[in-house]
């Protein structure tokens, strides 16, 4: 309850800093609305005592107040609802932000890469959308409690024992909220299996998956275990709206046994001369009031758990994430230039909540200046090295030191914005293609020079070719006249974002290449080496992870990882002399392509 009233007092207050007269309206109506019906219920015991008596004049004022009052409480609520659906857009809005600050507002990826939180956000990004209704169940609520407020003590004035009428509204509000915490705990627990099953949905759906799934035949496959998980789902969720269901008839039935005693017991002074006409009737009008006051609350408790459960989710999710990054201008500065270079030292690693190490006692030490090429196995640690270099994720044992300061005292805005980098899962930004590839360098995103060079460092220029409006054209399916490109044409944008940094400390390329074929890979590669160079003036590194061995042979040093650890660094040569894994897995490709 305490958390309910802390989140509704969030909300409200929320509401009056976007708009305090839009708030005071809404609330006011609300509030008119509410309290209409009780006053026409004691206009209308008048009107009866009247009409019996003879008093024709007044009955008829009565009667005319009784209709402004009915009309005020059919309509109050409408001219209220045209101020909150605004407020309640603004909320959204609020809300979205907060959430997007909340999956992105950690320097860490732990929150993208952990299943859980993934579920906490599907669940809350499905929630926030409902938020719009809970601002109105909590308008509503407020409205209705003046109106149960002035309907109790009208009640109590026709029998001291009917003010307790109201109190029977509590079992029903009571079951109504476990009701909702039944089926909160079920959307809790089948979060998991939705996400699978819409992720089985996108597969179907989305156009790169659509190939595989025809050639292999898998549209059974995915319908079939589609149908598992919504059975799983849907199955546990039915039965957690039985028993919440079952919970709030039985609740009902209590306060209905209270409703007819209270009829009776008036209908009885009314027989022995206690109470009169106009009495009967209003018990009759107010107690079947509560009776709807005390429904509209039960509809509206759904909506404001959820009210609570947006807010609680929130909560946990920020401890969950940790405080907030420190703020760009804490922590230390990153060097205007690498001079030594970055090393890193006695260096281990395991994703969090897991325990096996998936880098292992790495001691290595990466030159100013240099080139290094990053070769492996699949699985051998190759991207799990690259974002710890990123910053991404902080050494479970050992440090990593930019020029014999350690990475973890910079704070990771700072490390960002003087590094760059191409992964091979980038992002297809659907925007038009100067800003797609000028996002790489913010500040410079609409110089459609700096574009035009980062393009022509990622070798890239032929992907404008084509494209009806050059660096104007709009990309994306999301657009009706949006390019699509291929595999190959988005990567090759996503490495010009990546070169549109001119002085980067750090430039990572994960697999930039992946989906390019091997002329076009080799081609990149030279390029990559001479703006490697350019780089190297300020003793930047480019860090390059690749599987085609003899695409990376020119780079000035080469680390194979194998099983999370270093097995061997040097340059090509040196390497090969050496005959160990690097000339073994050299001497296999070779072959491969001969
Ligand atoms: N987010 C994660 N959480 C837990 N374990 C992970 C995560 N990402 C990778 N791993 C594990 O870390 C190990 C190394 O994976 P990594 O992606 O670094 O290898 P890789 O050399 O880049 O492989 P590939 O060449 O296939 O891309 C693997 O055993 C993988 O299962």
């Amino acid at each position: 309850m305490r958390r309910l009233l802390i989140a509704a007092g969030g909300l409200l207050a929320m509401c009056w800093r976007q708009s305090p007269g839009k708030t005071l309206a809404a609330v006011g109506l609300m509030i008119a609305s509410g309290t209409a019906m009780p006053l026409a219920g004691i206009s209308l015991r008048q009107l009866v005592n009247a009409a019996l008596d003879g008093r024709i004049g007044e009955a008829v004022l009565l009667g005319v107040l009784i209709a402004v009052l009915l009309i005020a409480a059919l309509t109050c609520s409408h001219f209220a609802h045209i101020a909150y659906y605004e407020l309640a857009e603004l909320n959204m809005l609020r809300y979205n932000h907060q959430l997007i600050t909340l999956a992105n507002g950690s320097s860490s990826l732990e929150a993208h890469e952990n299943p859980e939180y993934a579920d906490r956000l599907t669940v809350l990004e499905r929630e926030v959308l409902q938020t719009r209704n809970t601002l109105q169940a909590l308008l509503a609520t407020s409205g209705l409690a003046f109106g149960m407020l002035l309907t109790a003590v009208m009640l109590a004035f026709l029998h001291p024992v009917l003010f307790l009428l109201p109190l029977l509204a509590v079992p029903p509000i009571l079951a109504g909220r476990r009701a909702e915490q039944i089926v909160d705990a079920s959307r809790g627990r089948t979060a998991e299996p939705t996400r699978r099953a819409l992720n089985l949905v996108h597969l179907t759906t989305a156009s790169a998956t659509a190939k595989e799934l025809k050639v292999f035949q898998l549209e059974d496959e995915v319908r079939r275990r589609h149908s598992e998980l919504w059975d799983l789902t849907s199955g546990d969720l039915w039965r957690a709206q039985r028993r919440a269901t079952l919970l709030r008839a039985l609740s009902q039935l209590v306060f209905a046994t209270g409703y007819v005693s209270a009829v009776l017991l008036v209908a009885h002074g009314a027989i022995t001369g206690r109470s009169t006409v106009g009495d009967v009737v209003l018990v009759v009008v107010l107690a079947s009031q509560v009776n709807s006051q005390v429904a509209q609350v039960v509809a509206l408790v759904p909506d404001l758990q959820r009210l609570s459960g947006v807010d609680r989710r929130l909560r946990e999710l920020q401890d969950a994430l940790g405080r907030p990054a420190p703020a760009p201008d804490a922590g230390t500065a990153a060097p205007d230039r690498l001079r030594s270079g970055i090393t890193l030292r006695g260096l281990s690693f395991a994703y969090p909540g897991t325990e096996a190490l998936v880098l292992r006692d790495v001691d290595l030490h990466l030159p100013a200046g240099a080139t290094v090429a990053v070769v492996g196995e699949n699985g051998a640690g190759k991207s799990s090295l690259v974002k710890m270099l990123c910053g991404f994720y902080r050494p479970t044992h050992g440090d990593i030191l930019v020029d014999g300061t350690p990475l973890r005292a910079i704070p990771s805005k700072t490390w960002h914005a003087r590094m760059s980098a191409g992964f091979q899962d980038f992002a297809r930004y659907e925007f038009v293609v100067r800003q797609t590839v000028g996002v790489g360098d913010l500040p410079r995103e609409s110089s459609e020079s700096a574009v035009v060079e980062a393009l022509r460092r990622a070798h890239a220029e032929d992907v404008l070719a084509p494209l009806p409006d050059g660096l104007g054209t709009q990309l994306g399916k999301s657009y009706s006249d949006g390019a699509e490109l291929s595999g190959g044409q988005w990567q090759k944008l996503a490495l010009g974002r990546a070169f549109m940094r001119d002085r980067p400390l750090l430039l990572v390329l994960d697999e930039p290449t992946a989906a390019l074929d091997a002329e076009a890979e080799d081609a990149l590669f030279k390029r990559y080496i001479t703006q490697a160079r350019k780089i190297a003036a300020d003793g930047g590194i480019t860090l390059l992870v690749s599987h085609r061995f003899s695409t990376i042979s020119t780079a000035d040093m080469i680390v194979v990882v194998a099983d999370g650890r270093v097995a061997e660094a040097g340059d090509h040569g040196e390497l090969i002399r050496r005959g160990g894994l690097y000339a073994e897995l050299y001497a296999l490709q070779a072959r491969g392509y001969r």
